[in-house]
């Protein structure tokens, strides 16, 4: 299933911040509200990209630092990002939204027919929040993380272990690489930053993951810079030095 975009990198709006006006909301644009350091805004941003919908999705980035009063008032109450704004409704949650793009957009299928990879994805799917929350606390907490990270990593690597079509959770590319790929990425580097810990390390599937993930355009334009993303996570307190 390859994916439909095409390589020419994007050009990326600048955020909007507390001076910039709103657009011209609910004129019929569907417009996608992220961050561009945002791991959750990063999935919905993947998915739109994966289903070549870069011309139909209008990227809209807001700076989380210094936001627009707007986005709360008028667009998402929540005031997160990310949020999907279609058919004159908003929506949140990227987990939601990723599912609500591959259903409601053309492009390719992001998740299979296979019954038995579906219900493998709900679960996946349903894991991801424990799995981050696991591995952030672990990142934070006090110096070595081995065996506190190391039962998490053999979970993923299992996980990645069950169908062997292709590299990727449920063999093809799916919405769980999709939920997945912006934490690990961000796992991958602040463990090996703070903590010396190599997540791939005894875990090949997890490196052929990684790997492969790289191969796709519709990821890769949506990486930031490593010391972008290491100083944004040490400004959140989000890792803690050996
Ligand atoms: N559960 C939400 C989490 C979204 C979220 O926490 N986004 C953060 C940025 S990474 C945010 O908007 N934070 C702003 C705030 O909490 O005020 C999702 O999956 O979309």
């Amino acid at each position: 299933m390859a994916a439909a975009v095409s390589s020419a990198k994007e050009v990326l709006p600048p955020p909007l911040t507390s001076e910039s006006e709103p657009p011209n909301l609910f004129d019929g644009t569907t417009r996608l509200y992220i961050s561009y350091t945002c791991p959750y805004a990063q999935r919905t941003w993947i998915a739109r990209n994966y289903k070549g919908l870069q011309e139909k999705i209008k990227l809209v980035p807001i700076d989380l630092q210094n936001r627009p009063a707007w986005y709360k008032e008028k667009v998402y109450s929540t005031n997160k990002v990310p949020s999907l704004e279609h058919n004159n409704e908003v929506k949140g949650e990227s987990l939601d939204l990723i599912k609500y793009i591959d259903s409601h957009f053309e492009g390719p299928k992001l998740l299979p027919d296979d019954p038995e990879k579906r219900q493998f994805a709900e679960e996946l799917l349903s894991y991801t929040d424990t799995f981050n929350k696991e591995v952030f606390t672990a990142s934070r907490s006090e110096g070595e993380v081995d065996d506190k990270v190391a039962p998490e990593w053999d979970k993923i690597e299992d996980a990645l272990s069950k169908f062997d079509d292709g590299p990727f959770f449920l063999g093809q590319f799916s919405l769980v690489d999709i939920a997945y790929a912006p934490f690990i990425e961000r796992f991958q580097l602040f463990l090996a930053e703070a903590k010396n810990y190599d997540i791939t390390k005894g875990r090949p599937k997890l490196k052929l993951w990684i790997e492969e993930l790289n191969k796709i355009d519709a990821y890769t334009q949506t990486k930031r810079d490593p010391q972008e993303l290491l100083a944004h996570a040490k400004k959140l307190g989000l890792i803690s030095r050996i």
